[in-house]
């Protein structure tokens, strides 16, 4: 079965600041975005990969291609205003429609190989895969006066990516205005009535979205690097 990757990376990174978004910032001294396209070439080598950046970026990024000699094969695609219209964007221009499409957070350059050819495999038995992981803290819910109830933590996941869909499936869903609970692509999914399908992500898999993300990324890499 044919499949993609589309690697959203449209955002500004205003939880970041600084004058260079996050996705370029180097780590391990080259650009976040070249780790993450480089985790999925390796976990399913002759992926089509689509990696979707703010247009008035790709001037910045082909130069960044070009500084650290980047080869690897990729397409890009202009972003939207949201990340619903940027993974719309990336749907669009996806070369078939009968695969299955990984959608990835450009900013989650730690997500490990297993966990990629394991969503690959869970979305073609079942239609989607979507990485979670337990909680290591209590939980409380806190209302608008700041009055708290415990939760039980064993109900709650946290949710990562990449969240894989067979395409025909993910592209119709995503055919639906916007609504603010789509904060991921698993949640236009079952907007249609279908129910997606849990696997388990990797802890370290995170989403470098503030400068303290920064630091622990560094620390990873360099564990990673010195168990090779
Ligand atoms: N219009 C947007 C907004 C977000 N994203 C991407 O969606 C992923 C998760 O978003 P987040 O971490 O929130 O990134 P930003 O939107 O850049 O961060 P912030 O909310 O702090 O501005 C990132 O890879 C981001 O680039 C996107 O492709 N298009
Ligand atoms: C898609 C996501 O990374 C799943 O955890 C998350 O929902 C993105 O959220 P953000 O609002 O863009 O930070």
């Amino acid at each position: 079965m044919r499949k993609a990757a589309i690697l959203v990376a449209g955002g500004k990174g205003t939880r970041m600041g600084g004058s260079v978004s996050k996705q370029y910032l180097p780590i391990g001294g080259q650009p976040v975005l070249m780790h993450t396209l480089r985790a999925f070439a390796e976990a399913e080598p002759g992926i089509a990969m689509i990696l979707v950046l703010p247009e008035r970026d790709f001037s910045l990024w082909k130069t960044l291609c070009a500084e650290y000699d980047f080869s690897l094969s990729h397409e890009l695609v202009a972003g939207g205003d949201s990340r619903f219209q940027s993974v719309r964007n990336g749907l669009e221009k996806l070369p078939f429609t009968d695969g299955l499409v990984a959608i990835h957070d450009g900013v989650r350059p730690f997500v490990e190989k297993e966990v990629i050819q394991k969503s690959f495999e869970e979305a073609e038995k079942t239609g989607s895969a979507i990485p979670i992981v337990p909680l290591k803290d209590s939980i409380r819910k806190v209302d608008e006066t700041g009055k708290s109830i415990f939760q039980d933590r064993g109900h709650f996941r946290l949710v990562q990516t990449p969240q894989t869909f067979q395409v025909a499936k993910i592209k119709e869903a995503f055919r639906v205005q916007e609504l603010p609970q789509f904060t991921d692509d698993a949640t236009v999914y079952e907007y249609q009535g279908w129910e997606v399908s849990l696997i388990l992500g990797n802890p370290e898999n995170i989403k470098i979205t503030t400068p303290e993300d920064l630091e622990y990324a560094e620390f990873l890499l360099s564990r990673k690097d010195s168990n090779r």
